[in-house]
């Protein structure tokens, strides 16, 4: 009986012993490998200058404000430099236009780098890959081509509209009004009625609730034409035609996304090796992030932005630029799909409350600039608004 038992119990505790034999070697050769590639990477990385890095935080230590300090460095070190994330995670940050332009111009992974995530059912467009992302990519492209985009210009209006109003009201209190709330509630109020025809009512129903809760009246009838007619629009002036002749509201455009990119950088891997226009050279492989900042940000001194000048994109100050020096909304296969919705959303949203208000900053409450995944104000927009009629 103990023999058959002995027969049993031995095999299994061969297979365990095997097992754990096994899973060592595995363990083993995984170290092997990180250790390699993490040589190559370093000795990869030793061609690029940059600041001097701790063996434990890498750069963490030195970076109290990340734009602030990225930016500086970037004036330091030409081209691009490594900037680490602890003892292990390498990034290269990069912000010379040619440099954007040799990684931009191939078919990188993307990582989850900007701030829109892209609603669709299972994953996004933003965060796939590969094959996923090429299909869901060509699904979605006709959605976004110009004529398609022209129709949704009266929809946009309209939560534009919405907003102006809230804002009306608000500017009766004779203090400043904070912005950044309401013009996100007025952005997803606008993709959702164009991408999905679904009307939210994000914008009003919060102060409906308030309102009802405070017993007042109802929204719509205190506030006439509310769901949103641009009548006070010229007959002459139609968005759908004319807003392509917008060019200077269009320069001024530009130049705040020179002065404030709201998404001031994006990141790759690479599939392939890349060989620089100044002969450095990198390694393929997803260890190493490559970190692709604003290439306008660099010339900000210390973040203090410089002086807010539209004509630098009048079309004749214009052609001489680097193609990839002013990146918005990034370039390449995985650049800003909805960068034409944004834009033509940003036309109409300025030119109607420009029609409407005269804005004035709040000195009492400047901007403080935070760089998440987006650029941002982390104390919101405070503005004087003053209705012009
Ligand atoms: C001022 C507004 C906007 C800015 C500055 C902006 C900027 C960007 C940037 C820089 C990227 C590239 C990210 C990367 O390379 O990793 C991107 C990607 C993307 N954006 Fe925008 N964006 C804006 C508005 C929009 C809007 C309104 C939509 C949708 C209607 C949109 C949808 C997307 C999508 C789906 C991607 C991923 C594209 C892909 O990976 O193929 N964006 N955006």
């Amino acid at each position: 009986m103990a023999s058959l038992l002995d027969n049993i119990v031995r095999p299994s505790a061969v297979v365990l012993q095997l097992s754990v034999v096994l899973g060592i070697i595995f363990v083993l050769l995984k170290v092997i490998q990180f250790y390699q590639e993490r040589k190559k990477l370093i000795k990869a990385l030793e061609a690029f200058p940059g600041p001097p890095k701790h063996w434990l935080y890498g750069h963490n230590h030195l970076v109290r404000r990340e734009l602030g300090s990225i930016v500086s460095w970037g004036e330091e070190y030409a081209y691009a430099f490594p900037r680490w994330f602890g003892p292990v995670l390498p990034s290269l940050i990069i912000h010379h236009p040619e440099y954007a332009k040799s990684i931009l111009g191939r078919m990188g992974k993307s990582l989850l780098g900007a701030p829109l995530l892209f609603v669709s059912p299972g994953k996004g467009l933003l965060i796939l890959n590969g094959t996923k992302w090429f299909h869901h990519r060509k699904l979605l492209t006709p959605a976004f081509h110009y004529d398609v985009l022209k129709s949704y210009v009266d929809l946009m209006s309209d939560s534009v509209k919405v907003m102006l109003d809230k804002w009306e009201k608000k500017s009766m209190e004779k203090k400043s009004v904070e912005l950044f709330q309401d013009v996100s509630l007025m952005t997803l109020d606008s993709i959702m009625k164009c991408a999905f025809s679904y009307n939210t009512n994000c914008q009003t129903q919060r102060s409906e609730l308030e309102l009802s809760a405070s017993g007042k009246a109802n929204t719509e009838e205190e506030t006439p034409g509310f769901s949103g007619h641009s009548s006070f629009l010229t007959p002459q002036f139609s968005f759908r035609e004319d807003l392509g002749k917008m060019t200077y509201t269009t320069m001024c455009i530009k130049e705040s996304l020179r002065l404030f990119p709201p998404v001031p950088s994006v990141s790759r891997c690479l599939s392939k090796p890349v060989t620089f226009s100044d002969g450095r050279s990198l390694p393929a492989g997803d260890k190493l992030v490559l970190l692709m900042l604003e290439p306008t940000l660099i010339k900000w001194p210390l973040l203090l932005p410089q002086v807010y000048d539209p004509m630098r994109f009048s079309p004749e100050n214009s052609t001489q630029r680097h193609s990839h020096a002013f990146l918005p909304f990034s370039a390449g296969s995985r650049n800003c799909i909805g960068q034409q919705f944004a834009m033509n959303e940003m036309k109409v949203a300025l030119a109607l409350t420009l029609l409407r208000f005269k804005l004035c900053p709040d000195p009492s409450k400047p901007p403080r600039l935070i760089s998440q995944l987006i650029l941002r104000s982390s104390n919101g927009i405070h503005l004087h608004l003053r209705k012009i009629h």
